[in-house]
């Protein structure tokens, strides 16, 4: 995980073992197998600040964050004269993007982050887009770049997305960030905004990640790809299921910890999870309800009311992971900010280098990795 992430550091011994002096295991109201003794939830309340019976308050963890953005902004502000911006790019009138896309203003407005916005009609051709894009990256305001997802068909979504700077790139959804994700003693530019939001809820509350078994439902590359790189990352033991996976239910019962990223209703039954485990659901499915103004109400991919009663702790839909999400682009785009800013560098590593001068040894690295490439090219490295 980045160096820059707002989580804290904490000390797991004191949940695992008998004898210790450990807070019990949270209550096991669904007899079963595969139940492990200890529990990945600490029972003292201090440690599990967002936990109230055993529903994990995504919108307080957001809050909380949000009020640590907001006065590193107007440090920034009042030191520098400057604040960081984020640029969101819509196409189409969806509703569900116009929503998220409202959502993300405010939250900027709230904190104090500057955001500009384009909307552009769902005819637009891809050149077009990617020439809104690179307006964007050469922007000195704008430290962030989002393009609302999903795009029309006829524009190719991959060429979008790494067209976006990757030092802007506050979705951390361009090639190289999740190649960096992926790799051991790489860290990304930028963390996926909804993974990294499932993480915060974790670590925010002291939930144990550390050698506990994760499942993963999903693997998108936006949601249960890179959320299972981070758990890895935090030496979880992670199992990815997906729509080719048999017999999913005995493997999410093997789960310490699940983040359901399927996008379908209620898939992950009460039946399916282990006593004692932890859930994130990411999932944000619209379901019919006439009795509410819009004609429908969001619902996760876990049957909430039932894991409840089984898990230690779950996420509820709306109100867990998306406020989380919103919260983390925020935190991305405040960390870019700082890089450009601050002069704290294109690089996440943890060297103490100035910006200018990691980026003149990147730079560097880069043509004398160009020259070696025309030199074996050439025939002259046999
Ligand atoms: N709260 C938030 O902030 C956010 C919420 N979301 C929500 O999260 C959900 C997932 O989003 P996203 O990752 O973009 O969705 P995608 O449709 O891109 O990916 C869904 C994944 O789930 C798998 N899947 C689908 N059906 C099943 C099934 N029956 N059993 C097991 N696996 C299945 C798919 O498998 P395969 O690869 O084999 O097709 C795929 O890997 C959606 O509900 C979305 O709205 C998304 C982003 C942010
Ligand atoms: N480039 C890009 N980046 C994204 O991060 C991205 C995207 N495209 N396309 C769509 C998905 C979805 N997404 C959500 C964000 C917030 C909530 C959220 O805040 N939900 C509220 C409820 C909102 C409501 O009431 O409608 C909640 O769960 O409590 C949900 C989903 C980001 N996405």
């Amino acid at each position: 995980m980045s160096s820059s992430s707002p989580s804290r550091t904490h000390s797991w011994a004191s949940f695992d073992g008998e004898g210790s002096g450990a807070p019990s295991p949270a209550p096991m109201s669904s007899g079963g197998s595969g139940g492990s003794s200890s529990s990945l939830v600490s029972s003292d309340a201090s440690l599990t600040p967002f936990i109230k019976d055993r529903v994990i308050d995504g919108k307080a963890v957001a809050k909380t964050i949000q009020g640590e953005i907001a006065s590193e902004v107007s440090r920034l502000k009042d030191r520098y004269g400057r604040v960081p911006g984020l640029a969101v790019v819509i196409v189409g009138a969806r509703k569900d993007s116009q929503t998220y896309v409202r959502m993300k203003k405010k939250a900027c407005a709230d904190v104090g982050i500057a955001s500009f916005e384009k909307c552009l009609p769902d005819t637009v051709s891809q050149e077009e887009l990617l020439k809104f894009v690179r307006d964007f990256n050469s922007d000195k305001s704008v430290h962030g770049i989002l393009v609302q997802l999903p795009l029309p068909k006829h524009i190719d979504e991959s060429a979008v997305l790494a067209e976006i700077s990757i030092e802007k790139d506050v979705d951390g959804f361009h090639p190289l960030n999740i190649g960096r994700l992926c790799m051991k003693g790489r860290e990304p530019l930028f963390i996926p905004c909804t993974p990294f939001g499932c993480m915060q809820l974790l670590e925010r509350n002291n939930i144990k990640i550390k050698g506990a078994n994760a499942v993963v439902v999903g693997r998108s590359n936006i949601v249960g790809l890179p959320a299972a790189m981070l758990l890895l990352k935090r030496d979880a033991s992670v199992t990815i299921v997906h729509s080719a996976t048999q017999d999913m239910a005995s493997i999410v019962r093997r789960a310490d910890i699940v983040i359901a990223a399927a996008g379908k209703t209620e898939l992950i039954k009460k039946e399916w999870l282990k006593p004692g485990c932890v859930v994130i659901d990411v999932g944000t499915n619209g379901v019919e309800d006439k009795t509410k103004k819009t004609g429908y109400r969001l619902v996760g991919d876990v049957d909430f009311a039932g894991a409840k009663q089984v898990a230690a702790a779950v996420t509820p839909v709306p109100g867990g992971v998306g406020p989380m999400t919103i919260a983390m682009l925020l935190q991305n785009t405040l960390e870019g900010g700082k890089r450009d800013i601050e002069g704290t560098g294109s690089s996440s590593s943890s060297s103490s280098q100035p910006g200018w001068k990691k980026r003149a040894i990147s730079l560097a690295r880069t043509v004398a990795a160009a020259a070696v490439g025309a030199w074996l090219a050439g025939g002259r490295g046999k």
